[in-house]
């Protein structure tokens, strides 16, 4: 039997030991933006790295530093970097992924518990945190790793690996770590990659597979309005005080139309209109408004136009608001004016915006609309993080072996899509290590990443498994 059908046909025969693995690693709750879970976040990337180890690959941990999140220092998680195989007559393929995850508790409205992985044999879902974002496309690169050595099959292609534990919290740390990686040239840790792949998005819809040539760009705003020197009661001092809230609601309120449109002046006028000929792209793919009410699971699209709600999504800016934190939101009826509240919202970005350019319009224009309010209280606007958006040539051998893949495992040619999503640290690869980069996504676009119930279907974490060593032979096979 060839290579490739041996690969497939041992993936397809242990489907449920990588089940196990997985159930392993969503145990690990690994939340980088919650600084009481740091130490689980160091975990799961030694874990990971044990992984590794054990599968045959040469890896090392990167102390990146340390970092302040909610007034503490912290220690930044490592990234964990790995190197097998050294052939000069192969192609070297750079992965990179993310060991970390976004926060989850039952409380939020979860059904089963986030960080037990639980198997659902009647819907054939993988339900928990980090399933499809990005634990599953992580652990289907040790499936394919595994495969391997079992079978005494040589790779086809030579690896580097780097995985990092901020990627939800900004990637602190990384792009520092690429760069140096990069001057040092052939020696460094990324010498010789000829292409990057990224498993970190997801397809648009739940029946078509796709790969992805552009992301949105993300810049994370928190606005604080400060006053009282401690929370105050209402009765007393209602009516008498300018109150923090107040302004916050005020000022949240005048970022975003309720039709998407950012009000920020400045921020929408820097992305030029589609032309017809564009527009036509986003009709070509295999999306409808039943596929983002099914995603989303009511019928709240913002258009009945699906080449407009694509577009709001891959090809023009948004602006969401995220939550407030210092404002009462527990249970009964508590009658408090909190002493200082912080509102959080993000934009995603599109060429050719970038956080740098954005961000001033942002101060300006919080400033201005403040002023408005003529409040004794104090505003502070900062930035947390942010990231460019991306851009890649789809035409490039790297994304031709993906569509072959693709058709080899899924029978199905996959569509091209642009993400809605951030992963900043793409442009950094593209940028420092000067290659293409492709993003071959495992899970649907029902999955449910950063949500409530996030799963990831068992044929998408078997079949990718496949789609990713298989993308890998075709790498391996490309003459370019
Ligand atoms: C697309 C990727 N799986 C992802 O979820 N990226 C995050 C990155 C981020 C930045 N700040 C917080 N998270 C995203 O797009 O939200
Ligand atoms: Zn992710
Ligand atoms: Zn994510």
């Amino acid at each position: 039997m060839p290579a490739p059908e041996k690969f497939t046909s041992f993936i397809d025969q242990h489907a449920d030991d990588f089940i196990q693995r997985l159930k392993e690693a969503v145990a690990i709750p690994s939340v980088s933006g919650d600084p009481k879970h740091r130490p689980d976040v160091f975990k799961m990337g030694s874990w990971l790295q044990g992984q590794l180890e054990s599968l045959g690959v040469q890896t090392k941990q990167v102390d990146l530093g340390k970092h302040i999140m909610d007034g503490q220092e912290l220690q930044l998680p490592p990234a964990i970097l790995g190197r097998i195989g050294n052939d000069s007559r192969k192609k070297t393929i750079l992965i990179y992924g993310h060991y970390d995850v976004q926060p989850a508790n039952k409380s939020d409205g979860w059904d089963t518990e986030p960080f037990t992985l639980v198997v659902d044999n009647e819907t054939g879902r993988l339900i928990g945190r980090g399933s499809t974002d990005d634990k599953g496309p992580i652990l289907g690169w040790l499936n394919v790793l595994q495969a391997h050595k079992a079978l005494g099959l040589e790779l086809p292609v030579n690896l580097r690996f780097c995985f990092e534990g901020m990627e939800e919290s900004g990637s602190e740390g990384l792009d520092e770590l690429i760069s140096s990686e990069a001057a040092k040239g052939k020696a460094g840790w990324f010498g010789g990659v000829d292409a990057v792949c990224i498993s970190d998005n997801y397809w648009l819809n739940t029946r078509t597979p796709c790969l992805t040539y552009g992301l949105r760009g993300l810049a994370y705003f928190k606005l604080t309005v400060s006053g009282p020197a401690r929370d105050l009661h209402s009765g007393a001092f209602g009516r008498a005080v300018h109150e923090p809230m107040t302004d916050l609601v005020i000022l949240m309120s005048k970022l975003v139309a309720p039709d998407g449109r950012i009000l920020v002046p400045g921020v929408d006028e820097m992305v030029s209109a589609a032309s017809d000929e564009e527009k036509k792209l986003y009709d070509k793919l295999d999306y409808s408004i039943a596929d983002i009410e099914e995603a989303v699971g009511a019928p709240i699209a913002l258009s009945s136009d699906k080449s407009a709600v694509l577009m709001g999504r891959m090809r023009y800016p948004s602006l969401s608001l995220h939550g407030i934190e210092g404002a009462f939101y527990g249970a009964g009826a508590k009658t408090v004016i909190p002493a200082s509240v912080s509102g959080k919202f993000s934009i995603r970005l599109v060429p050719p915006q970038t956080p740098e350019a954005v961000e001033p319009l942002v101060q300006a224009y919080l400033l201005a609309e403040f002023k408005k309010l003529n409040s004794k209280n104090k505003l502070n606007v900062e930035n947390l993080h942010g990231g460019k958006p991306w851009i890649a040539d789809y035409k490039h051998w790297n994304y031709q072996a993906g569509i072959k893949a693709t058709e080899a495992v899924y029978k199905q040619t996959p569509d091209l899509t642009r993400e809605g999503g951030s992963i900043p640290v793409t442009l950094t690869f593209a940028e420092s290590l000067g290659v293409n980069v492709l993003l071959l996504p495992m899970g649907r676009g029902d999955d449910g990443a950063h949500s409530t119930n996030e799963k990831l279907d068992k044929s998408n974490f078997i079949e990718g498994s496949k789609l990713l060593g298989t993308y890998l032979y075709e790498v391996g096979a490309a003459t370019a």
